[in-house]
């Protein structure tokens, strides 16, 4: 579904990656762990094209089977919830605009891009779903972080894609916005729904999570299997200070040692 092979990246004038190579199947559910700036966000910028890799020949990208997209097509495929995102929206955009928004690969509404009447009901149905039914009309800015979090999530789920990107869900967000954001992440779980969490949270890593990838200055420092990668050593390793890990019905929590 997503195949990256010998990709070199730029943040302005950051190499971020260098022969940077990752391949995620359809219907994975992939945990990408690393410390601030090693290039979580770099990556997922990569897949939603807001960011192009460096042109070689022996390098790709391709994404669900092809290397060519329109940014229309290509946000058909896949949801996404990001603080990038939630900082993109003006502050005038309805909390109805915002999950509708989905449907339109766009944030708020542009008059070139028409939602039809069925999409229209699925929005509000989808609003009332989120408990936010009474917010139809509330501007964004007077929404709290946990409401705007929730739209966001809403206007991911909307069109039903095959993957859905977390950058970092649950910064800002009280412990019950945080579980019932978990919740609606382990509900869109099913076999053929794929997903890529980033985050700084171990204790995010839901138990339908089956592979971590850890980033480390921009090289893939391990890749596998949850309970091979997830281990005190290796994070450690990684965070350069020694941490203990523990798991728990197939939760985890890291402790300082
Ligand atoms: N807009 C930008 N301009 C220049 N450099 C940038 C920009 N955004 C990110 N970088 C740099 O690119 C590198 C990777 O950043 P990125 O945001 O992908 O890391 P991250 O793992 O998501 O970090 P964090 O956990 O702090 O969000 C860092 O060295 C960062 O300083």
């Amino acid at each position: 579904m997503i195949e990256m092979k010998n990709v070199t990246a730029f943040q302005r004038d950051n190499k971020v990656f260098d022969n940077l190579n990752i391949t995620i199947e359809a219907g994975e559910k992939v945990a990408i762990l690393g410390p601030n700036g090693a290039g979580k966000s770099t990556f997922l910028k990569l897949i939603t094209r807001e960011i192009y890799p460096v042109v070689k020949d022996d390098s790709h990208i391709s994404l669900f089977g092809r290397q060519r997209f329109s940014l229309v097509e290509l946000r058909q495929h896949i949801g996404m919830v990001s603080q990038d995102l939630q900082d993109d929206y003006t502050p005038y955009t309805t909390a109805f605009e915002v999950i509708l928004s989905g449907f339109l690969g766009a944030i708020g509404q542009h008059d070139h891009l028409q939602a039809t009447a069925e999409q229209h009901q699925i929005a509000e149905q989808t609003l009332a779903r989120l408990g936010m039914a009474d917010y139809h009309d509330t501007m964004f800015q007077r929404l709290s972080t946990g409401q705007k979090r929730r739209l966001l999530v809403g206007r991911a789920l909307i069109h039903n894609p095959d993957l859905l990107i977390f950058d970092e869900p649950s910064n800002g967000l009280d412990i019950g916005a945080a579980a019932g954001l978990l919740k609606l992440m382990r509900d869109y779980c099913t076999p053929q729904h794929s997903l890529l969490l980033t985050t700084h949270h171990i204790d995010e890593i839901i138990p339908e999570i089956n592979r971590v990838i850890l980033i480390q200055k921009g090289r893939v420092l391990a890749d596998g299997p949850k309970q091979e990668v997830l281990t005190s050593a290796i994070l450690s390793e990684m965070y350069g200070l020694p941490v203990e890990l523990h798991q728990h019905n197939g939760w985890y929590r890291l402790w300082l040692e």
